[in-house]
């Protein structure tokens, strides 16, 4: 038995039993230190946004976007397909996408499965101090089927606030530790309070559809 096999077991019982998972300490420490230091370097870099009203996919296999409502002044940063190899620490990045796929392979439904030339996307979100995520569903063009989010940001060193809140269809409140990954399914409503000191961040692992791939490709290939 694999190191990952039990926590996919307990994965899918929790996903039965209350609609959603938390899987504490896929990460260690040091790991997610790692990347938490990588990943902050990669967002503080100035950027272009992708126009406002570009879906998630705009055309390019690395885009950055900055969310405009009640949830402005999130930022994320997506890479779409073979671009996780250019991510920092693509190694540990990979362990964290392929948990999910692993999970993702072992929940009923086939609303959760992804077609077959679907792809991969991984999203750096960074919430700023003063700043939430409204409540929404991961749905419309491009949503993924099962979202995955590793929390990288530990709660009280750097940031405040900023806890993540899911119906499915009770609401309930997550805590998180750095490591820590939530799974979810596209249509459940979610939201994170508004981070009160620091910078909270996150990566959010799904699968673009197709179709949204295709409709919107540029020039270059993911
Ligand atoms: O930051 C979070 O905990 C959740 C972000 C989110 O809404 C998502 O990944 O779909
Ligand atoms: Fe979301």
């Amino acid at each position: 038995m694999d190191l990952y096999e039990s926590k996919i077991e307990d994965t899918v019982d929790s996903w039965e039993r209350r609609g959603f998972s938390v899987v504490r300490g896929l990460f260690s420490n040091e790991e997610t230190s790692v990347l938490r230091q990588a990943l902050e370097r990669e967002i503080s870099q100035e950027r272009t946004p992708a126009p406002e009203g570009s879906t998630v996919w705009s055309g390019r296999p690395v885009f950055y976007t900055e969310a405009r409502g009640p949830s402005a002044g999130v930022r994320s940063l997506t890479y779409v397909a073979r671009c996780h190899d250019v991510m920092p620490h693509a190694p540990l990045v990979r362990r964290f996408t392929d948990f999910r796929g692993r999970v993702a392979g072992r929940l009923p439904g086939g609303a959760l499965q992804r077609g077959s030339r679907d792809r991969l996307c991984t999203s750096l979100i960074s919430i700023p101090r003063g700043r939430r995520i409204d409540w929404h569903q991961d749905v419309g063009p491009g949503s993924p089927p099962l979202i995955a989010v590793l929390h990288l940001s530990r709660r009280g060193i750097d940031f405040e606030g900023g806890s993540f809140l899911v119906r499915t269809p009770t609401e309930q409140t997550v805590d998180t530790l750095p490591g820590d990954v939530v799974l979810f399914p596209w249509d459940a409503w979610h939201a994170v309070t508004e981070v009160t000191r620091g910078e909270r961040m996150v990566l959010s692992s799904g699968w673009l559809k197709e179709e949204d791939t295709e409709q919107r490709r540029g020039g270059t290939e993911g």
